[in-house]
């Protein structure tokens, strides 16, 4: 460990990965990367000044200890959000299994069998020599794909959100927001009036595989025309940096009088975003299994229940499916066709996921699978419907067209909107 001669904070235990410190083999990248230090003291009195109260730590995650109990606080999303913002659920400094892995510094890949890893696993990325910043770059702290890269960012950016609106400033808002609609019962509805999946038309803007896909970009327009020409709901990308969405995006669509119910599309990787959706006008959100573990799956999907949102739970192989699967309460299933580490989309992905006895036990439980990614014509439409999925979730294929509304019908093969299908 040569930098250790130098003076650097000893490794957190379970450093195991060799560090690789560029600056001392490479002296001009010092100068290149090195950057003024900001006092940590700094950073949070600018948090306390944008609106939040100053906090001597971020807290990165909340859970409850004792997991809340759904019957007990159904009858109002308050008395849990007064709960948790009084203190009574927080745990530790992420609650996560795998934050807790990570804190104790043992390897997180493969707890609870998710393939990403939470976050960095060999200490900050970020070192400090006096006043100059390093990136030190080893194989604990170097996202190894785009899903981790995005899931670290979203850890990173989450955790300051939550320093400016800690749980206890959403209770307002909560409390302003428009009720939840029923998700699940508007798929139901459309796949019975029109014996086609139900749409999920997604509001998508850019995303990491194809940059931007639509320049002439109005979040409202597009949602409204989607709504008119068939969508049963609609899915509104809310990340900022990788897919150009925002929340200002879901309240405007939602303040705009759309009646289709809306999935926050997010990576959520703590439940403080479930709350803060709600807050934006959610009628649902997206787990994504790779990203957590069991236990915080169905955590989440009992704060959902409490908040009266939708969760589309999301898969991409069968070691996740089956994880769901033995999941309660799972309403929702999304199989998505698009690798999120690889960018590959192979729709047989739908098919191969939903033979055979994993098809049975999805009848059996009255699971809804979502068919995602990767659907462009009416025969692709057919297959994953032969495969037994009653909804899809369309991005790319209808925004990229001139009219994503009109371009509806030429998905599906016919006019699936009210006035069409009647
Ligand atoms: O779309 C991507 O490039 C992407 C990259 C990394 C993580 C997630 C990503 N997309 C999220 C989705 O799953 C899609 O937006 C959604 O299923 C619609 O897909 P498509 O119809 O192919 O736009």
């Amino acid at each position: 460990m040569e930098a250790l001669a130098i003076g650097s904070a000893p490794p957190r235990p379970g450093l195991a990965a060799p560090t690789r410190y560029s600056y001392l083999r490479h002296p001009r990248t010092l100068i290149a990367t090195a950057s003024a230090r900001r006092p940590i003291a700094a950073v949070h009195m600018d948090a306390a000044a944008a609106g939040g109260r100053p906090s001597p730590a971020p807290a990165r995650c909340t859970r409850a200890e004792t997991e809340p109990e759904v019957g007990e606080v159904a009858t109002s999303s308050h008395a849990a959000v007064e709960a948790e913002a009084a203190g009574a659920t927080e745990q530790g400094d992420n609650g996560s299994p795998v934050a807790d892995a990570a804190a104790a510094g043992a390897s997180i890949e493969g707890v609870d069998g998710i393939r990403i890893r939470r976050r960095p696993v060999t200490g900050p990325s970020v070192h400090y020599v006096g006043p100059f910043q390093f990136r030190l770059e080893n194989e604990g702290n170097t996202p190894r794909n785009i899903l981790e890269k995005i899931v670290w960012d979203k850890d990173a950016e989450v955790s300051q959100m939550k320093e400016r609106r800690p749980l206890y400033m959403l209770k307002g808002p909560l409390e302003a927001a428009p009720p939840a609609r029923d998700f699940v019962g508007a798929l139901k509805a459309s796949y019975d009036r029109t014996g086609l999946p139900a749409l999920i038309a997604e509001v998508k803007k850019a995303s990491p595989s194809r940059g931007v896909i639509r320049e002439d970009f109005d979040p409202v327009q597009i949602a409204q025309a989607y709504e008119k020409n068939g969508a049963a709901c609609l899915s509104v990308l809310t990340d900022a940096k990788y897919f150009q969405g925002s929340f200002n995006n879901l309240e405007a669509i939602r303040n705009a009088g759309v009646q289709c119910p809306l999935l926050c599309k997010e990576f959520i990787v703590d439940a403080w975003q479930l709350y803060y959706a709600r807050s934006k006008g959610a009628d649902a959100v997206l787990l994504i299994a790779a990203v957590l573990p069991d236990l915080d799956i169905k955590y989440m999907l009992k704060i959902c229940k409490i908040l009266g949102m939708a969760a589309l739970v999301e898969v991409h192989d069968e070691r996740e499916m089956d994880r769901v699967l033995g999941i309660d309460g799972v309403q929702l299933i999304g199989i998505n066709n698009r690798n999120l580490e690889t960018f590959e989309v192979d729709i047989s992905n739908t098919k191969k996921l939903l033979e055979g006895e994993r098809g049975q036990l999805i009848a059996q439980k009255d699971i809804i699978v979502v068919g995602e990614s990767g659907l462009f014509t009416p025969d692709h439409i057919s297959f994953v419907q032969n495969a037994g999925v009653k909804a899809v979730l369309v991005g790319e294929s209808l925004i990229k067209q001139e009219d994503p509304g009109k371009a509806i019908a030429g998905l599906f093969g016919k006019d699936i909107s009210n006035a069409g299908a009647a």
